[in-house]
C-alpha cells in the first residue's frame, strides 16, 4: 500500500496534511470458488512504479496466505492491462529509487513465477512489456481483442534480461522469441493467439476473467501439493538463475538505463507517447 499526503482544511480553518493509504491494487476473494482476484488500479495505464509494484508483492503474499484456490491478475483500466514500467521511473531518474524500482519488478516477477496455486491473467487491454511480464509470468492467459502485447524493451534501446525473457520461452518456439524480441515485436491479439502467447480471446473482461475461473477450475480434481511441486520442478530452474544473477541483474539495469543515448531514447519516446496521447 502506498501512501498520499492529502491536504485538507480542518474545523480551525487550518490545512492539515494527512498520510491516506492509497491502495494500487485489489485482491477479492470468491467466497464459492475461492478464487482470488488481484486488479491493478493505477489510471490511466498501470504504469508499474515503485508504488504499484509494492502493492502488487504484497497482494500476491496476501493470496499466498489466504488459502485461495488460485490467482487471476487483471486491470481496472478499460483499455490498458498494464503499460510495463512506468516511463518516467526510468528517465532522467532518482538512482536509488530506481534501483528499488527494478528491484520490486523482480520481486513482483519472482513472487508470481514461483507461486504454488494456479495462476492466470485476465488481459483486458493493452499489455506491454512489462504488462507481457506480468501476463507470461501466469499459466494462462485470455485477451480481449484488438490490443497489443509483447516485449518491445529493443524498441526503447533496452534489453530484456534473461529471466523477464523466460516467461516468453516457456511460451514461445526459441526461434518465435528470439524474433519478436530483437525486432521488440508487438503482437495483435489474433496474432498472439495464433503464436500461443495467449491461450483464448474474450469480449469483455468479465467473459476473460471467466475463461481464467474454468481454467483454474481444471485443476479442482487435482491433489494440490502433486499440482504444486510439478509447477515447481517445470519453474525451478528458470527461479534458481534469476536467484543467482539478480543483484548483477539490478547493476546491469541501472548501468544500462543511465547511458547517454539510451537516455535520450527514452527521452524520444516518452515524447513520442505524449504527442499520440494529445492528438487522440
Ligand atoms: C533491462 C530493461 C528491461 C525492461 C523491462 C521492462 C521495461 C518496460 O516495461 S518499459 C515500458 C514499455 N512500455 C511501453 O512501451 C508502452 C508505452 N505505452 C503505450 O504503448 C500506450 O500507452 C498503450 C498501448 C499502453 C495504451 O495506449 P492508450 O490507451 O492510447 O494510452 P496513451 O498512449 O494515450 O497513454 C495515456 C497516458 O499514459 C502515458 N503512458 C503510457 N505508457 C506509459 C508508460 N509505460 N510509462 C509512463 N507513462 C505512460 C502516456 O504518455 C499518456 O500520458 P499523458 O500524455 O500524460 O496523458
Amino acid at each position: 500500500m502506498s501512501s498520499r499526503l492529502l491536504s485538507f482544511v480542518g474545523r480551525t480553518g487550518r490545512r492539515r496534511l494527512m498520510s491516506t493509504a492509497i491502495k494500487l491494487t485489489t485482491v477479492e476473494v470468491n467466497d464459492k470458488t475461492g478464487i482470488a482476484t488481484l486488479t491493478m488500479c493505477r489510471p490511466p495505464v498501470n504504469g508499474q512504479n515503485l508504488e504499484l509494484l509494492l502493492d502488487i508483492k504484497s497482494s500476491i503474499n496476501e493470496i499466498k496466505n489466504n488459502n485461495s484456490r488460485g490467482l487471476i491478475i487483471t486491470s481496472a483500466s478499460p483499455k490498458v492491462f498494464s503499460a510495463g514500467l512506468d516511463i518516467l521511473e526510468m528517465y532522467k531518474p532518482d538512482q536509488q529509487r530506481l534501483r528499488a524500482v527494478w528491484t520490486e519488478l523482480q520481486n513482483v516477477w519472482c513472487d508470481l513465477y514461483g507461486i504454488s496455486v494456479p495462476t492466470a491473467a485476465a488481459i483486458n487491454g493493452h499489455a506491454p512489456a512489462g504488462g507481457c511480464l506480468l501476463a507470461t509470468a501466469c499459466e494462462y492467459r485470455v485477451m480481449v481483442p484488438n490490443c497489443i502485447i509483447g516485449l518491445n524493451e529493443t524498441q526503447l534501446g533496452i534489453i530484456a534480461p534473461k529471466w523477464l525473457v523466460s516467461g516468453y520461452l516457456n511460451i514461445l518456439p526459441k526461434r518465435v522469441a528470439e524474433r519478436a524480441l530483437t525486432q521488440g515485436r508487438l503482437f495483435t491479439t489474433d496474432e498472439a493467439l495464433q503464436e500461443g502467447l495467449i491461450d483464448e480471446i474474450a469480449n469483455s473482461k468479465e467473459e476473460a476473467v471467466d475463461k481464467c475461473v474454468a481454467f483454474i477450475g481444471t485443476f479442482a480434481k487435482v491433489n494440490p501439493v502433486a499440482r504444486a511441486l510439478t509447477k515447481q520442478q517445470f519453474r525451478a530452474d528458470n527461479l534458481r538463475q534469476f536467484h543467482k544473477e539478480r543483484e548483477q541483474d539490478v547493476d546491469d539495469f541501472l548501468s544500462l538505463v543511465n547511458r547517454p543515448e539510451v537516455q535520450k531514447g527514452i527521452g524520444i519516446y516518452l515524447e513520442g507517447l505524449k504527442k499520440k496521447a494529445n492528438k487522440q
